[in-house]
């Protein structure tokens, strides 16, 4: 049976698409981008899920643009929380396995402490807000299931964190880009997080969809990022020693790179928990540059 995927082109959907056909017996899926179901039409989604059918739904389609955001709220409410809602209740009508992403940025990042997924959320800008809206409305709508006996509400949120591939937008290319044109990059060095590659985003997702298909018992809210926990300029750095770049980088604080978007200082998630039910460990993110550089066709320095 198939997995539907909401999303086609984006990071975590194109990894799904790839891992899927390479997983032994290659799990079927069918990756639904903007052109074939609209989520700024939530009902879209409710007549994909009708149509297909699917042994799990992942839903990896979302508005990502975080300082866009700002400016336009209306659309990533309706793409981050209304669409996400109607998926939701057309799985948990059906019970269909329903795996969910959300970021790192519903937390304020007040402290330095890792945040546990029951930690109190307090996002600073409209893509945070809206993705928290994103997690009320479907563990409201799965928790009701359960509660009524309609179902027994098999579904998972999936918070990661800077996310990182060799498709679609993301920091690790736009930082190749700027090395292109400049030797000297400011980059803050007092937001802290995990990168995490969208290859095992993508492949936590399809594990995470299977164990709910056994177990509905797990059903809840998980994090997922990729481990050591390191800085923007951090990551710069590490980019430019992985691609043999010979720029500098200067650590700045958040204030001195202003953007329409507040991002958390500190983004760290405590993922133990879905080391506990799932059994998947934290991502070590380093091991991921090298082989995207060469899924890009760029060449590798020496440091790797
Ligand atoms: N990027 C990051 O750093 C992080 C992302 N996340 C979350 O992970 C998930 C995946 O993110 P990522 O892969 O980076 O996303 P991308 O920005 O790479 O891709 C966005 C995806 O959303 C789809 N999409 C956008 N607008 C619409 C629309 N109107 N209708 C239907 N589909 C639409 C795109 O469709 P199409 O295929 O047609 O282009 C694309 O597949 C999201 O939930 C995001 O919030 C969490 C933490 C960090
Ligand atoms: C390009 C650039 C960015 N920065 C800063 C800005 C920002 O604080 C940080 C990262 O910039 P970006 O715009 O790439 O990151 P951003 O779009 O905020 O990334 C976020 O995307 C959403 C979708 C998520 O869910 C988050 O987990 C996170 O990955 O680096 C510099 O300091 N110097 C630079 O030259
Ligand atoms: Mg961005």
């Amino acid at each position: 049976m198939t997995v539907l995927v909401f999303g086609h082109s984006g990071q975590v959907a194109t990894e799904l698409r790839r891992l899927a056909a390479q997983r032994t017996p290659p799990v079927p899926v069918v990756a639904l981008g903007r052109a074939r179901a609209d989520l700024m039409e939530p009902g879209a989604c409710a007549a994909a899920i009708r149509a297909h059918a699917p042994c799990a739904v992942i839903n990896a389609a979302a508005y990502t643009g975080v300082d866009r955001a700002e400016a336009e709220a209306p659309q990533a409410i309706r793409l981050n929380a209304e669409a996400p809602a109607v998926m939701a209740r057309a799985c948990a009508a059906r019970d269909i396995p329903f795996v969910h992403i959300s970021t790192d940025y519903v937390f304020d990042g007040a402290g330095h402490a890792p945040f546990a997924p029951g930690d109190p959320t307090a996002p600073l800008g409209v893509y945070g807000r809206s993705k928290r809206a994103g997690e009320v409305a479907v563990q409201e709508i799965m928790d009701t299931a359960r509660k009524t006996g309609a179902g027994p509400g098999r579904y998972a949120i999936l918070r990661s964190s800077w996310v990182f591939s060799a498709h679609g937008a993301n920091f690790v290319k736009t930082m190749l880009r700027l090395s292109e044109q400049r030797d000297h990059i400011r980059v803050v060095a007092d937001q802290i997080g995990g990168p995490t590659p969208a290859r095992a985003i993508a492949a936590a997702c399809l594990d995470i969809a299977g164990h709910l298909a056994r177990d509905p018992s797990a059903a809840g809210l998980y994090h997922f990022s990729g481990t050591p926990e390191v800085s923007w300029a951090g990551f710069a750095r590490a980019i430019f020693a992985a691609a043999g770049r010979q720029v500098t980088v200067e650590d700045i604080p958040s204030a001195a790179y202003p953007t329409p978007a507040a991002r958390p200082l500190n983004s760290r998630l405590d993922c133990s928990r879905t080391t506990q039910v799932f059994g998947l460990s934290r991502p070590e993110w380093r091991r991921d540059l090298t082989p995207l550089l060469a899924e890009l066709d760029l060449p590798t320095g020496a440091l790797t």
